[in-house]
């Protein structure tokens, strides 16, 4: 299956279990990767038959702005959602790193992927 892929898109939000979480903003960042069949937009060069990456990432950084959740499992899964909704793509597979989280970790976070019906 074809990819299209969003690398290292970094997103200020408010995440976190703890009280003190609840009240600023932290650094998520979002992989993306999505099963989609880029040959007709190739054949025609045409934008319209592609998947537009730079539409998809404004709408996961906008969401991820307005959205608060306690897990990153949570916003992942959300994440994985509304790609499968908003875009005619087969698959989605969301890494979302907490780079900041955990002291002499480099990120920490979930990897999960979900399948068109
Ligand atoms: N599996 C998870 N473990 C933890 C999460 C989480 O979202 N999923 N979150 C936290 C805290 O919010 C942490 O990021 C702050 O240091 C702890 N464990």
């Amino acid at each position: 299956m074809d990819k299209v892929f969003v690398q290292g898109l970094e997103v200020l939000t408010t995440i976190g279990v703890y009280e003190w979480e609840k009240g600023i903003q932290q650094k998520v960042r979002f992989d993306l990767e999505m099963g989609y069949d880029n040959a007709p937009a190739a054949l025609g060069d045409d934008i319209n038959k592609a998947l537009d990456y730079a539409a998809l990432s404004q709408k996961v950084t906008r969401y991820a702005e307005q959205n608060h959740v306690e897990l990153v499992e949570t916003m992942a899964e959300q994440i994985a959602q509304l790609i499968l909704t908003e875009f005619a793509v087969q698959s989605v597979k969301v890494r979302l790193t907490k780079p900041n989280a955990v002291a002499n970790a480099a990120g920490v976070g979930v990897e999960i992927e979900r399948f068109a019906n």
